[in-house]
Protein backbone atom coordinates (compact mmCIF):
# COMPACT_ATOMS: atom_id res chain seq x y z
CA UNK A 1 0.00 0.00 0.00
CA UNK A 2 2.68 2.75 0.41
CA UNK A 3 4.78 1.56 -2.10
CA UNK A 4 1.57 2.29 -4.20
CA UNK A 5 2.30 6.92 -3.56
CA UNK A 6 4.38 7.67 -6.34
CA UNK A 7 7.97 8.44 -4.28
CA UNK A 8 11.31 9.85 -5.81
CA UNK A 9 14.33 9.51 -4.48
CA UNK A 10 15.94 12.60 -2.36
CA UNK A 11 19.12 12.31 -5.22
CA UNK A 12 16.49 13.44 -7.52
CA UNK A 13 15.08 16.32 -5.69
CA UNK A 14 18.46 17.21 -5.10
CA UNK A 15 19.48 17.25 -8.48
CA UNK A 16 16.19 19.30 -9.26
CA UNK A 17 16.98 21.62 -6.51
CA UNK A 18 20.41 22.22 -7.51
CA UNK A 19 19.63 22.17 -11.48
CA UNK A 20 18.28 25.07 -11.44
CA UNK A 21 21.40 26.88 -9.08
CA UNK A 22 23.84 25.52 -11.99
CA UNK A 23 21.92 26.91 -15.07
CA UNK A 24 21.27 29.54 -13.68
CA UNK A 25 24.94 30.13 -12.78
CA UNK A 26 25.89 28.54 -16.17
CA UNK A 27 23.57 31.51 -18.22
CA UNK A 28 24.83 34.03 -15.23
CA UNK A 29 28.54 33.06 -15.89
CA UNK A 30 28.52 33.03 -20.13
CA UNK A 31 26.54 36.67 -20.11
CA UNK A 32 29.33 37.98 -17.66
CA UNK A 33 32.13 36.29 -19.86
CA UNK A 34 30.35 37.36 -22.78
CA UNK A 35 29.88 41.29 -21.60
CA UNK A 36 33.38 41.46 -19.97
CA UNK A 37 34.97 40.34 -23.42
CA UNK A 38 33.06 43.13 -24.89
CA UNK A 39 34.16 45.20 -22.43
CA UNK A 40 38.01 43.92 -22.98
CA UNK A 41 37.74 44.06 -26.73
CA UNK A 42 36.25 47.50 -26.21
CA UNK A 43 38.65 48.87 -24.22
CA UNK A 44 41.73 47.19 -26.52
CA UNK A 45 40.00 48.68 -29.29
CA UNK A 46 40.10 52.32 -27.29
CA UNK A 47 43.38 51.78 -25.76
CA UNK A 48 44.98 50.23 -29.61
CA UNK A 49 43.07 52.05 -31.95
CA UNK A 50 41.20 55.06 -30.68
CA UNK A 51 43.63 56.56 -28.39
CA UNK A 52 46.78 56.00 -30.70
CA UNK A 53 44.27 57.48 -33.08
CA UNK A 54 43.30 60.29 -30.77
CA UNK A 55 46.96 60.67 -29.91
CA UNK A 56 48.35 60.26 -33.83
CA UNK A 57 44.97 63.13 -34.74
CA UNK A 58 46.81 65.54 -32.02
CA UNK A 59 49.79 65.21 -33.52
CA UNK A 60 48.38 65.90 -37.07
CA UNK A 61 46.83 69.00 -35.15
CA UNK A 62 50.08 70.01 -33.53
CA UNK A 63 51.56 70.14 -37.08
CA UNK A 64 48.49 71.77 -38.36
CA UNK A 65 49.30 74.54 -36.25
CA UNK A 66 53.06 74.23 -36.91
CA UNK A 67 51.95 74.82 -40.81
CA UNK A 68 49.17 77.61 -39.87
CA UNK A 69 52.55 79.26 -38.37
CA UNK A 70 54.19 78.56 -41.08
CA UNK A 71 51.78 80.25 -43.21
CA UNK A 72 51.73 83.29 -40.67
CA UNK A 73 55.71 83.50 -41.19
CA UNK A 74 55.53 83.27 -44.68
CA UNK A 75 53.04 85.98 -44.84
CA UNK A 76 53.95 88.31 -42.65
CA UNK A 77 57.74 88.07 -42.15
CA UNK A 78 59.90 90.68 -44.08
CA UNK A 79 62.98 88.34 -43.70
CA UNK A 80 63.26 86.03 -46.34
CA UNK A 81 65.58 83.96 -44.40
CA UNK A 82 62.60 83.52 -41.64
CA UNK A 83 60.10 82.56 -44.69
CA UNK A 84 62.44 80.32 -46.37
CA UNK A 85 62.86 78.85 -43.08
CA UNK A 86 58.86 78.11 -42.74
CA UNK A 87 58.31 76.81 -46.41
CA UNK A 88 61.19 74.21 -45.94
CA UNK A 89 59.65 73.18 -42.67
CA UNK A 90 56.23 72.54 -43.94
CA UNK A 91 57.65 71.20 -47.41
CA UNK A 92 59.70 68.79 -45.59
CA UNK A 93 57.03 67.42 -43.39
CA UNK A 94 56.71 63.87 -43.83
CA UNK A 95 53.03 62.61 -44.84
CA UNK A 96 53.42 59.09 -44.12
CA UNK A 97 53.04 60.31 -40.60
CA UNK A 98 49.56 61.81 -41.47
CA UNK A 99 47.63 58.42 -42.09
CA UNK A 100 45.02 58.14 -42.52
CA UNK A 101 44.66 62.15 -43.69
CA UNK A 102 47.81 62.05 -46.20
CA UNK A 103 45.84 63.36 -48.94
CA UNK A 104 44.38 66.06 -47.08
CA UNK A 105 47.89 67.09 -45.75
CA UNK A 106 49.47 66.65 -49.56
CA UNK A 107 47.08 68.99 -50.87
CA UNK A 108 47.83 71.60 -48.13
CA UNK A 109 51.51 71.47 -48.65
CA UNK A 110 51.06 71.93 -52.21
CA UNK A 111 48.73 74.56 -51.62
CA UNK A 112 51.66 76.31 -48.82
CA UNK A 113 53.89 75.94 -51.82
CA UNK A 114 51.89 77.75 -54.02
CA UNK A 115 51.01 80.45 -51.59
CA UNK A 116 54.70 80.68 -50.67
CA UNK A 117 55.72 81.24 -54.61
CA UNK A 118 53.22 83.64 -55.24
CA UNK A 119 54.37 85.48 -51.54
CA UNK A 120 57.91 85.06 -52.86
CA UNK A 121 56.77 86.55 -56.56
CA UNK A 122 55.31 89.55 -54.29
CA UNK A 123 58.78 90.07 -52.64
CA UNK A 124 60.47 89.94 -55.73
CA UNK A 125 58.59 92.07 -57.60
CA UNK A 126 58.24 94.42 -54.39
CA UNK A 127 61.82 94.24 -54.12
CA UNK A 128 62.50 94.98 -57.65
CA UNK A 129 60.59 98.15 -57.12
CA UNK A 130 62.12 99.07 -54.44
CA UNK A 131 65.99 99.03 -55.96
CA UNK A 132 64.82 101.46 -58.39
CA UNK A 133 63.54 103.73 -55.40
CA UNK A 134 67.13 103.05 -53.63
CA UNK A 135 68.74 104.29 -56.58
CA UNK A 136 66.58 107.80 -56.25
CA UNK A 137 68.29 107.23 -52.47
CA UNK A 138 71.85 107.27 -53.68
CA UNK A 139 71.48 110.05 -56.15
CA UNK A 140 69.92 111.74 -53.31
CA UNK A 141 72.93 111.15 -50.78
CA UNK A 142 74.42 114.09 -51.45
CA UNK A 143 71.39 116.13 -51.00
CA UNK A 144 70.22 117.39 -47.55
CA UNK A 145 66.42 117.27 -47.73
CA UNK A 146 66.01 113.93 -49.19
CA UNK A 147 66.88 111.87 -46.42
CA UNK A 148 63.17 111.99 -45.77
CA UNK A 149 62.68 109.70 -48.49
CA UNK A 150 65.53 107.07 -47.17
CA UNK A 151 63.76 106.38 -43.77
CA UNK A 152 60.39 105.27 -45.58
CA UNK A 153 60.28 101.73 -44.10
CA UNK A 154 60.26 98.71 -46.52
CA UNK A 155 58.33 96.81 -44.05
CA UNK A 156 55.37 98.80 -44.28
CA UNK A 157 54.55 97.54 -47.98
CA UNK A 158 50.97 98.51 -47.60
CA UNK A 159 49.39 99.94 -50.45
CA UNK A 160 49.14 103.44 -49.58
CA UNK A 161 52.48 103.13 -48.50
CA UNK A 162 53.62 102.26 -51.16
CA UNK A 163 52.12 104.42 -53.02
CA UNK A 164 52.91 107.24 -50.71
CA UNK A 165 57.09 106.44 -51.48
CA UNK A 166 56.09 106.80 -55.59
CA UNK A 167 54.65 110.23 -54.46
CA UNK A 168 57.47 111.21 -52.07
CA UNK A 169 59.31 109.84 -54.57
CA UNK A 170 58.07 112.05 -57.95
CA UNK A 171 58.14 115.07 -55.53
CA UNK A 172 62.00 114.39 -54.94
CA UNK A 173 62.61 113.95 -58.13
CA UNK A 174 61.35 117.16 -59.26
CA UNK A 175 63.33 118.92 -56.64
CA UNK A 176 66.10 117.03 -57.27
CA UNK A 177 65.67 117.78 -61.02
CA UNK A 178 65.46 121.73 -60.27
CA UNK A 179 68.24 121.65 -57.70
CA UNK A 180 70.03 119.57 -60.66
CA UNK A 181 68.92 122.65 -63.30
CA UNK A 182 69.56 125.52 -61.04
CA UNK A 183 72.93 124.37 -59.72
CA UNK A 184 73.84 123.38 -62.74
CA UNK A 185 74.93 119.51 -61.90
CA UNK A 186 76.61 117.64 -64.11
CA UNK A 187 74.60 116.35 -67.19
CA UNK A 188 74.89 113.06 -66.37
CA UNK A 189 73.29 112.78 -62.74
CA UNK A 190 70.69 114.86 -64.77
CA UNK A 191 70.21 111.87 -67.48
CA UNK A 192 70.04 109.38 -64.17
CA UNK A 193 67.19 111.22 -63.33
CA UNK A 194 65.27 111.31 -66.34
CA UNK A 195 65.58 107.33 -66.55
CA UNK A 196 64.22 107.54 -63.07
CA UNK A 197 61.51 109.48 -63.91
CA UNK A 198 60.28 106.61 -66.55
CA UNK A 199 61.06 104.49 -63.81
CA UNK A 200 58.34 105.96 -61.96
CA UNK A 201 56.30 105.61 -64.73
CA UNK A 202 56.39 101.82 -64.88
CA UNK A 203 56.81 101.61 -61.02
CA UNK A 204 53.34 103.54 -60.79
CA UNK A 205 51.52 100.67 -62.96
CA UNK A 206 53.76 97.97 -61.55
CA UNK A 207 52.53 99.02 -58.33
CA UNK A 208 48.79 98.03 -59.39
CA UNK A 209 49.78 94.51 -60.28
CA UNK A 210 51.89 94.03 -57.40
CA UNK A 211 49.10 94.86 -55.00
CA UNK A 212 46.34 92.61 -57.48
CA UNK A 213 49.17 90.04 -56.22
CA UNK A 214 48.77 90.72 -53.06
CA UNK A 215 45.25 90.58 -52.83
CA UNK A 216 45.51 87.42 -54.30
CA UNK A 217 48.18 85.78 -52.16
CA UNK A 218 46.21 87.31 -49.28
CA UNK A 219 43.04 85.55 -50.53
CA UNK A 220 44.63 82.48 -50.81
CA UNK A 221 46.40 83.15 -46.71
CA UNK A 222 42.90 83.82 -45.70
CA UNK A 223 41.47 80.53 -47.07
CA UNK A 224 44.37 78.51 -46.63
CA UNK A 225 44.07 79.26 -42.67
CA UNK A 226 40.45 78.83 -42.99
CA UNK A 227 40.69 75.50 -44.09
CA UNK A 228 44.11 74.79 -41.60
CA UNK A 229 41.68 75.71 -38.65
CA UNK A 230 38.56 73.50 -40.70
CA UNK A 231 40.17 70.57 -41.14
CA UNK A 232 42.04 70.49 -37.13
CA UNK A 233 38.37 70.86 -35.60
CA UNK A 234 37.26 68.07 -37.52
CA UNK A 235 39.95 65.89 -37.12
CA UNK A 236 39.29 66.84 -33.43
CA UNK A 237 35.70 66.64 -33.82
CA UNK A 238 35.72 63.48 -35.39
CA UNK A 239 37.49 61.59 -32.98
CA UNK A 240 36.24 62.74 -29.56
CA UNK A 241 33.34 61.70 -30.77
CA UNK A 242 34.35 58.33 -31.56
CA UNK A 243 36.00 57.78 -28.25
CA UNK A 244 33.10 59.07 -26.37
CA UNK A 245 31.13 56.65 -28.52
CA UNK A 246 33.55 53.90 -27.69
CA UNK A 247 33.46 54.88 -23.58
CA UNK A 248 29.20 55.12 -23.69
CA UNK A 249 29.26 51.71 -25.71
CA UNK A 250 31.28 50.34 -22.20
CA UNK A 251 29.28 52.53 -20.20
CA UNK A 252 25.54 50.40 -21.72
CA UNK A 253 27.38 47.24 -21.20
CA UNK A 254 28.66 47.91 -17.49
CA UNK A 255 24.90 48.80 -16.59
CA UNK A 256 23.93 45.84 -18.71
CA UNK A 257 25.88 44.00 -16.58
CA UNK A 258 25.09 45.81 -13.11
CA UNK A 259 21.23 44.82 -14.31
CA UNK A 260 22.21 41.35 -14.59
CA UNK A 261 23.74 41.05 -12.11
CA UNK A 262 20.83 42.03 -9.77
CA UNK A 263 18.22 40.70 -11.52
CA UNK A 264 20.30 37.65 -10.87
CA UNK A 265 20.55 38.37 -7.08
CA UNK A 266 16.65 38.76 -6.90
CA UNK A 267 16.42 35.65 -8.75
CA UNK A 268 19.25 33.52 -6.44
CA UNK A 269 16.67 34.55 -3.06
CA UNK A 270 13.41 33.88 -4.66
CA UNK A 271 15.25 30.30 -5.40
CA UNK A 272 16.92 29.88 -2.06
CA UNK A 273 13.58 30.72 -0.01
CA UNK A 274 11.77 28.52 -2.57
CA UNK A 275 14.01 26.05 -1.75
CA UNK A 276 13.91 26.40 1.60
CA UNK A 277 10.18 25.91 1.69
CA UNK A 278 10.90 23.02 0.00
CA UNK A 279 13.50 21.01 1.77
CA UNK A 280 10.92 22.01 4.77
CA UNK A 281 7.85 20.19 2.94
CA UNK A 282 10.15 17.22 1.43
CA UNK A 283 12.40 17.01 3.91
CA UNK A 284 12.31 18.43 7.22
CA UNK A 285 8.26 18.35 7.92
CA UNK A 286 8.25 14.41 7.35
CA UNK A 287 10.91 14.01 9.72
CA UNK A 288 9.43 15.75 12.39
CA UNK A 289 6.24 13.84 12.03
CA UNK A 290 8.04 10.93 12.02
CA UNK A 291 9.86 12.06 15.16
CA UNK A 292 6.13 13.20 16.45
CA UNK A 293 5.02 9.45 15.85
CA UNK A 294 7.72 7.96 17.49
CA UNK A 295 7.49 9.78 20.66
CA UNK A 296 3.70 9.25 20.92
CA UNK A 297 4.31 5.57 19.94
CA UNK A 298 6.38 5.52 23.49
CA UNK A 299 3.76 7.19 25.15
CA UNK A 300 0.57 5.24 23.82
CA UNK A 301 2.56 2.10 23.11
CA UNK A 302 0.19 1.95 20.40
CA UNK A 303 1.45 1.63 16.67
CA UNK A 304 0.36 4.69 14.30
CA UNK A 305 -2.92 4.11 12.82
CA UNK A 306 -2.85 5.64 9.88
CA UNK A 307 0.30 4.87 8.01
CA UNK A 308 2.61 7.73 6.82
CA UNK A 309 3.54 8.06 3.31
CA UNK A 310 5.81 11.40 1.99
CA UNK A 311 7.14 11.83 -1.35
CA UNK A 312 10.45 11.42 -0.77
CA UNK A 313 11.89 7.33 -1.58
CA UNK A 314 13.96 7.23 1.45
CA UNK A 315 11.66 8.87 3.92
CA UNK A 316 8.78 6.39 2.85
CA UNK A 317 11.89 3.49 3.23
CA UNK A 318 12.20 4.80 6.26
CA UNK A 319 8.44 4.60 7.15
CA UNK A 320 7.90 1.38 5.36
CA UNK A 321 10.70 0.01 8.19
CA UNK A 322 9.29 1.35 11.13
CA UNK A 323 5.67 0.37 10.71
CA UNK A 324 6.03 -2.64 11.28
CA UNK A 325 8.70 -1.92 13.71
CA UNK A 326 6.07 -0.69 15.23
CA UNK A 327 3.88 -3.38 15.27
CA UNK A 328 6.71 -5.52 16.87
CA UNK A 329 7.36 -3.07 19.86
CA UNK A 330 4.08 -2.77 20.59
CA UNK A 331 3.22 -6.25 20.63
CA UNK A 332 6.27 -6.49 22.73
CA UNK A 333 5.66 -4.23 24.99
CA UNK A 334 1.82 -5.65 25.48
CA UNK A 335 3.83 -8.90 25.92
CA UNK A 336 5.94 -7.33 28.50
CA UNK A 337 3.25 -5.49 29.87
CA UNK A 338 1.45 -8.82 30.38
CA UNK A 339 4.72 -10.41 31.68
CA UNK A 340 5.05 -7.60 34.35
CA UNK A 341 1.44 -7.24 35.48
CA UNK A 342 1.91 -11.54 36.02
CA UNK A 343 5.23 -10.56 37.63
CA UNK A 344 3.11 -7.87 40.04
CA UNK A 345 0.97 -10.57 41.07
CA UNK A 346 3.45 -12.89 41.44
CA UNK A 347 5.12 -10.51 43.53
CA UNK A 348 2.05 -9.47 45.46
CA UNK A 349 1.12 -13.49 45.79
CA UNK A 350 4.47 -13.85 47.20
CA UNK A 351 4.24 -11.19 50.22
CA UNK A 352 0.80 -12.00 50.95
CA UNK A 353 -0.08 -14.94 53.85
CA UNK A 354 -2.56 -17.74 51.78
CA UNK A 355 -4.25 -18.15 54.68
CA UNK A 356 -5.30 -14.67 56.17
CA UNK A 357 -4.31 -12.51 53.06
CA UNK A 358 -2.81 -10.45 55.08
CA UNK A 359 1.40 -9.33 54.35
CA UNK A 360 3.29 -12.36 55.46
CA UNK A 361 7.04 -12.14 57.31
CA UNK A 362 8.43 -11.84 53.81
CA UNK A 363 6.70 -9.09 53.57
CA UNK A 364 8.00 -7.42 56.55
CA UNK A 365 11.28 -8.52 56.32
CA UNK A 366 11.20 -6.79 52.37
CA UNK A 367 10.14 -3.36 54.09
CA UNK A 368 12.68 -3.69 56.86
CA UNK A 369 15.47 -4.51 54.50
CA UNK A 370 14.64 -1.48 52.04
CA UNK A 371 13.56 1.29 55.18
CA UNK A 372 15.53 -0.13 58.06
CA UNK A 373 14.88 3.38 60.34
CA UNK A 374 11.85 3.53 62.33
CA UNK A 375 10.09 6.76 61.24
CA UNK A 376 8.81 9.63 63.53
CA UNK A 377 5.18 8.73 65.26
CA UNK A 378 5.40 5.29 64.01
CA UNK A 379 4.80 2.64 66.41
CA UNK A 380 4.94 -1.27 66.18
CA UNK A 381 2.10 -3.30 68.02
CA UNK A 382 2.42 -7.28 68.36
CA UNK A 383 -0.34 -9.64 68.63
CA UNK A 384 -0.42 -13.18 69.80
CA UNK A 385 -3.46 -15.46 70.19
CA UNK A 386 -3.90 -16.99 74.26
CA UNK A 387 -3.77 -20.14 74.18
CA UNK A 388 -4.01 -21.22 70.58
CA UNK A 389 -2.08 -24.47 70.76
CA UNK A 390 -4.97 -25.82 73.15
CA UNK A 391 -7.42 -24.50 70.65
CA UNK A 392 -5.91 -25.97 68.04
CA UNK A 393 -5.24 -30.05 69.80
CA UNK A 394 -9.09 -29.34 70.96
CA UNK A 395 -10.93 -28.33 67.85
CA UNK A 396 -8.53 -29.42 65.45
CA UNK A 397 -6.46 -27.57 62.95
CA UNK A 398 -8.94 -26.52 60.65
CA UNK A 399 -11.04 -24.58 63.03
CA UNK A 400 -7.56 -23.29 64.46
CA UNK A 401 -7.26 -22.09 60.58
CA UNK A 402 -10.99 -20.43 60.57
CA UNK A 403 -10.37 -18.24 63.80
CA UNK A 404 -6.75 -17.16 62.61
CA UNK A 405 -8.84 -16.31 58.98
CA UNK A 406 -11.76 -14.50 61.66
CA UNK A 407 -9.42 -12.47 63.27
CA UNK A 408 -7.50 -11.05 60.26
CA UNK A 409 -10.53 -9.77 59.06
CA UNK A 410 -11.06 -8.12 62.27
CA UNK A 411 -7.80 -6.48 62.44
CA UNK A 412 -8.04 -5.68 58.68
CA UNK A 413 -11.31 -4.07 59.86
CA UNK A 414 -10.62 -1.81 62.87
CA UNK A 415 -6.94 -0.79 61.84
CA UNK A 416 -6.49 2.43 59.63
CA UNK A 417 -5.97 1.48 56.21
CA UNK A 418 -2.56 3.25 56.38
CA UNK A 419 -1.25 0.67 58.59
CA UNK A 420 0.39 -2.41 57.73
CA UNK A 421 -0.94 -5.84 58.68
CA UNK A 422 1.46 -8.74 58.85
CA UNK A 423 1.41 -12.19 60.00
CA UNK A 424 4.00 -12.29 62.01
CA UNK A 425 4.21 -16.16 62.19
CA UNK A 426 1.97 -18.80 63.35
CA UNK A 427 -0.47 -17.26 65.58
CA UNK A 428 1.09 -14.01 65.71
CA UNK A 429 0.84 -10.49 63.95
CA UNK A 430 2.72 -7.45 63.94
CA UNK A 431 1.00 -4.37 62.92
CA UNK A 432 2.46 -1.29 62.00
CA UNK A 433 1.32 1.91 62.40
CA UNK A 434 2.20 5.23 61.06
CA UNK A 435 1.67 8.63 62.16
CA UNK A 436 -0.15 8.14 65.71
CA UNK A 437 -0.04 9.42 68.64
CA UNK A 438 1.78 8.04 71.96
CA UNK A 439 -1.15 8.08 74.30
CA UNK A 440 -3.29 6.27 71.28
CA UNK A 441 -1.01 3.09 70.87
CA UNK A 442 -1.80 1.04 74.21
CA UNK A 443 -5.20 2.38 73.66
CA UNK A 444 -5.71 0.63 69.39
CA UNK A 445 -3.96 -2.23 71.26
CA UNK A 446 -6.47 -2.57 74.07
CA UNK A 447 -9.74 -2.22 71.35
CA UNK A 448 -8.50 -4.84 69.29
CA UNK A 449 -7.79 -7.04 72.23
CA UNK A 450 -11.50 -5.93 73.18
CA UNK A 451 -12.68 -6.56 69.63
CA UNK A 452 -11.37 -10.03 69.08
CA UNK A 453 -12.29 -11.11 72.57
CA UNK A 454 -15.80 -9.66 71.59
CA UNK A 455 -16.35 -12.26 68.70
CA UNK A 456 -16.78 -14.75 70.89
CA UNK A 457 -14.63 -17.29 69.42
CA UNK A 458 -15.30 -20.61 71.33
CA UNK A 459 -11.60 -22.30 72.37
CA UNK A 460 -13.31 -25.78 73.55
CA UNK A 461 -9.10 -26.09 74.79
CA UNK A 462 -10.13 -23.56 77.30
CA UNK A 463 -13.07 -24.68 78.55
CA UNK A 464 -15.05 -22.91 76.29
CA UNK A 465 -13.67 -19.32 77.07
CA UNK A 466 -13.79 -17.04 73.88
CA UNK A 467 -10.36 -16.67 72.06
CA UNK A 468 -8.24 -13.48 73.22
CA UNK A 469 -5.33 -12.04 72.23
CA UNK A 470 -2.03 -10.79 74.29
CA UNK A 471 -0.96 -7.17 72.37
CA UNK A 472 2.37 -5.66 73.59
CA UNK A 473 3.28 -2.52 72.48
CA UNK A 474 6.02 -0.14 71.56
CA UNK A 475 6.98 3.52 69.71
CA UNK A 476 9.64 5.51 68.25
CA UNK A 477 11.37 7.44 71.53
CA UNK A 478 10.75 11.30 70.98
CA UNK A 479 14.38 12.20 70.80
CA UNK A 480 15.73 8.89 69.59
CA UNK A 481 15.83 8.67 65.58
CA UNK A 482 18.45 6.00 65.30
CA UNK A 483 15.67 3.35 66.53
CA UNK A 484 15.02 0.72 63.71
CA UNK A 485 11.73 -1.19 62.60
CA UNK A 486 13.38 -4.61 64.02
CA UNK A 487 14.05 -2.36 67.51
CA UNK A 488 10.78 -2.21 67.84
CA UNK A 489 9.50 -5.23 67.11
CA UNK A 490 11.77 -6.43 69.40
CA UNK A 491 10.38 -4.24 71.88
CA UNK A 492 6.74 -4.59 71.28
CA UNK A 493 7.69 -8.46 71.39
CA UNK A 494 8.98 -8.21 75.33
CA UNK A 495 5.80 -6.31 75.70
CA UNK A 496 4.06 -9.17 74.31
CA UNK A 497 5.83 -11.14 76.65
CA UNK A 498 4.97 -8.74 79.34
CA UNK A 499 0.95 -9.52 78.76
CA UNK A 500 1.26 -12.86 78.54
CA UNK A 501 2.67 -13.15 81.91
CA UNK A 502 -0.09 -10.61 83.34
CA UNK A 503 -2.56 -13.18 82.26
CA UNK A 504 -3.33 -12.68 78.65
CA UNK A 505 -6.13 -10.47 76.88
CA UNK A 506 -4.47 -7.33 77.90
CA UNK A 507 -2.17 -5.48 76.36
CA UNK A 508 1.29 -4.10 77.65
CA UNK A 509 3.58 -1.11 76.11
CA UNK A 510 7.23 -1.10 76.18
CA UNK A 511 7.26 2.01 78.34
CA UNK A 512 5.54 -0.09 80.97
CA UNK A 513 7.89 -3.02 80.53
CA UNK A 514 10.73 -0.43 81.50
CA UNK A 515 8.86 1.17 84.09
CA UNK A 516 9.19 -2.86 85.75
N1 LIG B 1 -4.41 -24.27 63.16
C1 LIG B 1 -3.24 -23.68 63.06
N2 LIG B 1 -2.42 -23.71 64.07
C2 LIG B 1 -1.22 -23.13 64.05
C3 LIG B 1 -0.84 -22.46 62.89
N3 LIG B 1 0.41 -21.92 63.10
C4 LIG B 1 0.77 -22.30 64.37
N4 LIG B 1 -0.23 -23.01 64.95
C5 LIG B 1 -0.23 -23.55 66.22
O1 LIG B 1 -0.26 -22.54 67.21
C6 LIG B 1 0.22 -23.11 68.41
C7 LIG B 1 1.01 -22.16 69.17
O2 LIG B 1 1.20 -22.65 70.43
P1 LIG B 1 2.06 -21.97 71.47
O3 LIG B 1 3.25 -21.36 70.86
O4 LIG B 1 2.39 -22.91 72.50
O5 LIG B 1 1.18 -20.87 72.11
P2 LIG B 1 -0.23 -20.96 72.88
O6 LIG B 1 -0.71 -22.28 72.87
O7 LIG B 1 -1.11 -19.99 72.08
O8 LIG B 1 0.11 -20.38 74.21
P3 LIG B 1 0.25 -18.92 74.62
O9 LIG B 1 0.75 -18.18 73.37
O10 LIG B 1 1.28 -18.93 75.62
O11 LIG B 1 -1.02 -18.42 75.02
C8 LIG B 1 0.99 -24.33 67.98
O12 LIG B 1 0.33 -25.52 68.44
C9 LIG B 1 1.02 -24.29 66.49
O13 LIG B 1 0.93 -25.61 65.91
C10 LIG B 1 -1.68 -22.37 61.79
O14 LIG B 1 -1.41 -21.83 60.77
N5 LIG B 1 -2.88 -23.03 61.94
Amino acid sequence: MLRKKKTLSIRFYTVLLLMPFLIAIFILVAFLRSNFNTIEQKSNYILEKTVPDVIATQNIQQKLQDLQRSIEIIRFSNDFTFADEAYNSSRLLNISSFYPYKDEIKTFKERIAKFYKDRMDFYALRRGLFIKVNKVNEIGNDVDFYQELRLMPMTLYERKNDELILKTFKANYKEIKRYCVQDEIDKEALSSCSVLLSAYEDLKVKIDKLYAKKELFEESYLQLNHDLKEFSILLSGKHNYSLVKDIFEIEDTVEEVQHMVRAAVIIAVIMVIAEIFLIHFLIISPIYKIAKEIREFRRTKLPPKKLMSWHIEEIQDICSLLNPLFKDVSEVYSESFELQKQNQDLKSLALLDDLTQLLNRRALNLLIREKPFARKNMAVCMLDIDYFKCLNDSMGHIEGDRVLHRIAIVLKEKVAGSDLIYRYGGEEFCIILFDVKQEDVLKIAKRLCKEIESLNLINKGICDKPVTISAGTSLIAKDDKSDTIIDLIHQADSALYRAKNSGRNCAVSYEEVLKL
